[in-house]
């Protein structure tokens, strides 16, 4: 077949790429694509080779491993190259990797089945029992010699128990999940860039070229391969790790032994969700041919030895595109921003959605629609956006902003100063709207005994009720066809109902469930406004005038009266009934001023606006914010404001500070 012209380039242009994140991986400790992208790189030139193998050169990545050491390292010739492992995605493929051993040797074989650490390799050199020589991988031939920073690795012999005068061990140093959070954590106050992941973190440690920075790093080791053993010959890798052992290094527990094929099937599948539950990261499992004498006899490809391969988990990190972003709207009104996916397959599962949790979320990664994303599914996790891959951005990528509109109900969002979630403060809103009932239910609010989540839950899914005052419309025909609803109960409910709405004001402020009033600001407003349409009337800076109400209060108050759907529940309300104006004491007529409704404005020439209220209030009078024909009196000091036009328009009697001390009795 000729070669054709595409095929080149293409492989040229892979081997270019793949080059430079190989130097960005190995050499700088700082990948600039995730493994599952690089992956793809490789397979698609392995794939490029097979089918062209005139395109195979000797230093085509795919013959090679690992990436250059540093030059101020002094460098280390291995005694046995370090290769690479292959690799196998699932059990059909571990099959094939059993089916092609067992034909090479010719008969059965078991095998040793390790976690794959998600580290960096060491090689470890000990004469007479003493830690002498510590060497990274490097290119697979020379590495670098990392001896001292190694010898601050807490977890590594540097002497062993009844060794031989030679030992070379290979294994994997790492940094346990935890250290790997703080060490980001610390970057991060400094304001140096976090590190990608545990390994790159674990690399970035140890090739420092002062050995104080890996001293206060916490880095882990496993030992897992014997290269060279003075004067000592072993048969498998089970025993060559329980000699490991014996000595003194740190080998992993959870090493198995598996007689088949199908047994280190069965541990490789148990690990995929148990991953979490070990202290570090392990993206894998190893599995090796358990006979030291078969391994020889399979050898090596240039890249990888034939008796081992890796089981790799399925990627829980993926790379897709942003379609949009949109809004969801919680059972409690919270507006959470997701990302609507190319769909893409992610720990086994094809992942459509992730959250981008808040707008500041968004901001602080710079997430925008149309852009490359890197995102995660881990465990029981919901998927989320990792991180963008600016470098893919072609310039049509949009900027999010948070709608200021609930998408479901259209509600007035609400953000207050210095919160990170956004709220939809819709009465009606049918994404919250059994949380709202359960609220407007509940004992500080119309307190109707008899309402619970099952209850509820029936009652909203049938269509039974819309919003909270649908409560009141409801028929005993539509009660007594739910579940676990028998003729007394709802006999019982609709008289529960019916007495709730006497409540009176506070209780119903409460029950509507506006954003920051709890019982006390209900009481409050209650108290001041004395009616609901008084307080649906007041703006937000009347109602930010009063001492106790502060500015997050008022906003809240006053956004949630100006919207229409509050409108309508509350003239719902009144059409079943609801008791509106706070609810007065058992009335003692013999005060003078019962039932009278007052209106104050403007300065008194004495008293302060408090004492004012309070005397009135005190000989039985209400106080009123707004002036309107329910009004008795408008009680007006110097400079009045608009309530004395208003007054004087709806013809209400205009009083000042002395006719009002002259209607009280003189005590
Ligand atoms: N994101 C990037 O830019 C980028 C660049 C280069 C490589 N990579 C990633 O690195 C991988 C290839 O790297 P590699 O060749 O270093 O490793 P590998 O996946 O081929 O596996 C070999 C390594 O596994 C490790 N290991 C852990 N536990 C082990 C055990 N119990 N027994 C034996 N070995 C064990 C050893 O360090 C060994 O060197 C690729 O899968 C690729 O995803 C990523
Ligand atoms: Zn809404």
């Amino acid at each position: 077949m000729s070669l054709p012209e595409e095929a080149r380039k293409r492989a040229e242009e892979l081997r270019r790429e793949i080059r430079k994140h190989d130097y960005h991986y190995y050499v700088l400790d700082n990948p600039l694509i995730t493994d599952q992208e690089y992956d793809s790189l490789m397979r698609e030139l392995v794939e490029l080779e097979r089918r062209y193998p005139e395109l195979v050169t000797p230093d085509s990545p795919t013959q090679r491993v690992g990436g250059a050491p540093l030059k101020q390292f002094r460098s280390v010739r291995h005694s046995t190259p370090l290769l690479s492992l292959g690799n196998a995605f699932d059990a059909g493929e571990l099959r094939d990797f059993d089916r092609r051993v067992r034909q090479l040797v010719g008969e059965a074989v078991d095998y040793v089945v390790e976690p794959k650490i998600d580290g960096l390799t060491v090689v470890l050199t000990y004469e007479n029992g003493n830690f002498v020589l510590g060497a990274t991988r490097g290119d697979g031939l020379t590495g670098e010699d990392i001896t001292e920073n190694l010898r601050t690795v807490r977890l590594l012999p540097l002497r062993l128990l009844g060794a031989p005068r030679r030992l070379v061990v290979r294994g994997e140093a790492f940094m346990p999940k935890k250290a790997f959070a703080r060490l980001n954590e610390e970057r991060d106050n400094r304001g140096e860039p976090p590190f990608a992941n545990p390994r790159n973190a674990a690399a970035g440690s140890l090739r420092q070229l002062d050995p104080k920075v890996t001293a206060g790093r916490t880095l882990g080791f496993y030992a897992y391969q014997i290269i060279e053993c003075e004067g000592r010959e072993f048969t498998t890798q089970w025993e060559a790790l329980s000699f490991l052992k014996e000595v003194g290094f740190s080998v992993q527990e959870q090493n198995k032994r598996c007689r088949d094929i199908e047994e280190v099937i069965a541990y490789c599948n148990s690990w995929i969700e148990k991953r979490h539950v070990l202290n570090y990261e392990i993206d894998g499992m190893v599995v090796k041919v358990n006979s030291l004498r078969l391994q020889k006899v399979l050898g090596n490809t240039a890249k990888s030895p034939r008796w081992a391969i890796a089981f790799k988990f399925p990627a829980e990190q993926a790379v897709t595109q942003v379609k949009d972003i949109i809004v969801r709207v919680g059972r409690t009104g919270v507006l959470t921003p997701t990302a609507v996916l190319r769909p893409v397959v992610v720990a086994g599962v094809v992942v459509s959605r992730a959250t981008l949790h808040n707008e500041d979320m968004i901001r602080e990664k710079d997430v925008r629609i149309g852009d490359h994303v890197v995102i995660q599914r881990a465990g029981d996790v919901i998927p989320e956006v990792v991180r963008v891959l600016p470098e893919r951005r072609t310039g049509v990528e949009r900027v999010f902003r948070m709608p200021d509109r609930c998408p479901v109900c259209g509600g007035r969002v609400l953000r207050p100063e210095g919160e990170v979630a956004a709220r939809c403060t819709g009465i009606a809103c049918p994404a919250q709207l059994k949380e709202l009932v359960l609220h407007f239910v509940s004992r500080e609010g119309m307190d109707v005994e008899g309402i619970g989540p099952a209850l509820v839950a029936q009652l909203v899914d049938k269509g039974l009720i819309r919003d909270p005052a649908d409560l009141y419309f409801l028929r005993k025909e539509d009660l007594v066809n739910l579940e676990r609803m028998g003729d007394k109960s709802a006999d019982n409910l609709l008289r529960a109902l019916e007495k709730s709405k006497k409540r009176g004001l506070a209780p119903l402020l409460f029950a509507l469930g506006i954003r920051y009033v709890g019982t006390r600001a209900a009481e409050i407003l209650a108290e001041r406004f004395g009616s609901l349409d008084a307080l649906a009337a007041a703006g937000e800076e009347e109602l930010t005038a009063i001492p106790e109400i502060g500015p997050k209060i008022a906003a809240s108050v006053a956004t949630f009266f100006k919207q229409e759907q509050t409108g309508r529940v509350i003239a719902k309300l009144k059409e079943a009934g609801v008791l509106m104006e706070r609810q007065e004491l058992p009335e003692t007529n013999d005060l003078p001023l019962t039932g009278k409704t007052f209106v104050i404005t403007g300065t008194l020439p004495s008293l302060t606006r408090k004492e004012a209220e309070d005397l009135i209030k005190k000989y039985g009078g209400r106080i009123s914010s707004s002036v309107s024909k329910r009004t008795d009196y408008l009680v007006a000091g110097k400079e009045p404001g608009q309530k004395y036009d208003k007054a004087r328009e709806l013809g209400i009697p205009i009083i000042d500070e002395a006719a009002l001390l002259r209607m009280l009795p003189a005590d």
